[in-house]
Parts: C-alpha cells; sequence; structure tokens
C-alpha cells in the first residue's frame, strides 16, 4: 500500500529524513515511531505529496506520488498537522464542505456520510457548535471524521491521539482496530509506545531521520526464552529449578526454560503454589531502544 525507497528529505544543512524504505502492506495497521523530530511529519507529508522529496521515490496504492496524486489521494484519508477547521463553522459544515470540495464530489448521500463521520469519532452530539468552543481533542477527532469521509481504503494519520484524554486515546484505538477489521490500512504515527504497543501488527522506527526497525510486531516483541513464574514460595521454587533460575525478584522468579507445562508440573509436584507461569516478552520499548543503538536498516 505504502513503499518508500531511498526517501530523503534535506531543509538546507538539516538532513530531517535520510534514505527512508517504507514497506506497509494491506491490511497493516502500522505503527511509525520516533521521537520529536525524528522526521515523522516530514515523512507523512511526502507520503501525501504535500513536501516533495529532495530524493527517491514513494509509491502510495501502487502509484507514483506525487505524479499521480489527483487519482490516489481520494483513497486515502490523511490526518496531518495542518491548517485547522474554520473557527466560525460547525464541525458539520466544515465536513459537509469538504466533501463538496472533494474530487467526484456528490450531493447525494451527503448529510448520511458527514453524520456517518460524526458518529463514528464520537462528535454525534456536538457537531453543531462552532469549532472554536471545541477542545483540542474535539478538534483532532473532528480532523480524523474529516479522514474518513470518503471510506478510504488507506489511512495515514500523523500524532491522532494528540491532545486527547485516556478515555479519547481508548475511543481512537477502538475506531482503528474496528476500520481495519473492515479492511483499512493504517499507518499511524506516534511518539507513544504503549499506544503503538496495543494497537499494531507491523512497527517502523525512525531514529534521526533514518528507518532503524521495520517489522512485524509479534516477530520483534517474541519470547525471550525466559518464563515468569509468580509463586509465595520463591526460595524453595529456585532450589527446586536451581541452575535455571536467572533473577529472583520479590516472588517472581526468571527461569531459563521454554517448557512451561513441565516447570509447572515439577514446582506444583513438589508442593510449591503457582500463582502465575508465563512466556516473557520483550517490550517494544526494549526493542526500540536497542535498534535506536543500532546502525540503520534502510
Ligand atoms: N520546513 C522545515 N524547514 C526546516 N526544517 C524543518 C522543516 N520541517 C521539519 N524540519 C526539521 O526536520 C526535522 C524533522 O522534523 P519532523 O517534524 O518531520 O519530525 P517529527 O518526528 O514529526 O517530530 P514531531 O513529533 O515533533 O512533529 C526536525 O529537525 C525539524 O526541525
Amino acid at each position: 500500500m505504502i513503499r518508500t525507497e531511498g526517501l530523503t528529505k534535506r531543509f538546507g544543512r538539516i538532513t530531517a529524513v535520510d534514505g527512508v524504505g517504507l514497506d506497509v502492506r494491506e491490511g497493516d495497521v502500522f505503527g511509525f515511531l520516533g521521537a520529536n523530530g525524528s522526521g515523522k511529519t516530514t515523512t507523512v507529508r511526502m507520503l501525501l505529496g504535500l513536501v516533495l522529496p529532495t530524493s527517491g521515490t514513494v509509491e502510495v496504492l501502487g502509484e507514483p506520488m506525487p505524479a499521480r496524486r489527483a487519482s490516489v489521494l481520494p483513497q486515502v484519508g490523511a490526518l496531518v498537522e495542518g491548517p485547522a477547521a474554520p473557527p466560525h463553522l460547525s464541525g458539520r459544515r466544515h465536513l459537509a464542505l469538504l466533501d463538496a470540495a472533494g474530487p467526484g464530489s456528490r450531493r447525494t448521500g451527503r448529510a448520511g456520510r458527514v453524520d456517518d463521520a460524526l458518529e463514528q469519532v464520537g462528535l454525534g452530539g456536538v457537531d453543531r457548535r462552532p469549532v472554536r468552543t471545541y477542545s483540542l481533542g474535539m478538534r483532532q477527532r473532528l480532523g480524523l471524521a474529516a479522514a474518513l469521509m470518503r471510506r478510504p481504503r488507506l489511512l495515514v494519520l500523523d500524532e491522532p491521539t494528540n491532545g486527547l484524554d485516556p478515555a479519547g486515546i481508548q475511543e481512537i484505538r477502538r475506531l482503528l482496530l474496528d476500520l481495519n477489521a473492515a479492511g483499512t490500512t493504517v499507518l499511524v504515527s506516534s511518539h507513544l509506545l504503549s499506544e503503538i504497543e496495543r494497537t499494531c501488527t507491523r512497527v517502523g522506527v525512525l531514529h534521526a531521520g533514518r528507518l532503524v526497525l521495520q517489522d512485524d510486531l509479534a516477530s520483534v516483541c517474541g519470547p525471550t526464552g525466559l518464563l515468569v513464574v509468580d509463586t509465595p514460595d520463591p526460595h524453595l521454587a529456585a532450589r527446586l529449578l536451581v541452575g535455571r533460575v536467572e533473577a529472583v525478584d520479590g516472588e517472581r522468579l526468571l527461569v531459563r526454560d521454554q517448557d512451561a507445562a513441565s516447570v509447572n508440573a515439577a514446582l506444583v509436584g513438589a508442593g510449591v503454589p503457582v500463582r502465575s507461569l508465563h512466556a516473557q516478552r520483550r517490550s517494544l520499548e526494549d526493542v526500540v531502544l536497542d535498534a535506536t543503538s543500532r546502525q540503520a536498516i534502510a
């Protein structure tokens, strides 16, 4: 759905994006991670043809960008920092005007499209108020509603949870997962690791303009080969598992073994109560820290 090769953007002496090779596949919820200033927004703007690359190529929905902007953009819903909705208009009016201005615009069904989009982002009840009375979170949702108006095949969202409270973040997360389940591919940029970890199927990590990691979340956050055992009798457990215990932290043991069933049977058989036992997985935070301290990949 999105492919870039050697994508580079320089602003004078600053290299904001440096040789990036993104590969977002159909059906992905692709998390585009990076610290502030790492180049996420500049990359997203190049994907949408809003900024011209210094070098490299961009393909969106199989078409070269920005050359095929006119046919590609109507199939893409985008939320990037940029001109906000006019403050004196209501959210509903703003969306209706956007719908009317879009390519191939039809009056038929417009009110329904606007209603659906407002409802989807949880703005159904407040849409007649002028945008100047909206909170930052409501403006963010309105931007998202605008991105959803054309029922896009691909959603490109730059920091969509900025300014949202925890309940708002959860709503957006559910909405993205629902849209994805219904067939929409999503690229979402964020500096929030926990958000990406909960929502995404694949991740790309930018560090100082370079893509230092791009992989399936399930494979990068795979098992470490250790089991985490929670027991009220860690000392007896440690004696029984001698030679395999990596660490004891209070009532939790880290055990070098991959066979949870046999470890459980050994402990319970010797009279050690086991509260829980699971395979330890790498956290996305560990993965990102690791990747940013290594060489860039593409
Ligand atoms: N128009 C511009 N002119 C000059 N420098 C720019 C311009 N746009 C971005 N930059 C620089 O490029 C680098 C990457 O910025 P970018 O906004 O793409 O990062 P980001 O990862 O989206 O950060 P944030 O999360 O803070 O938006 C930064 O050093 C920024 O100062």
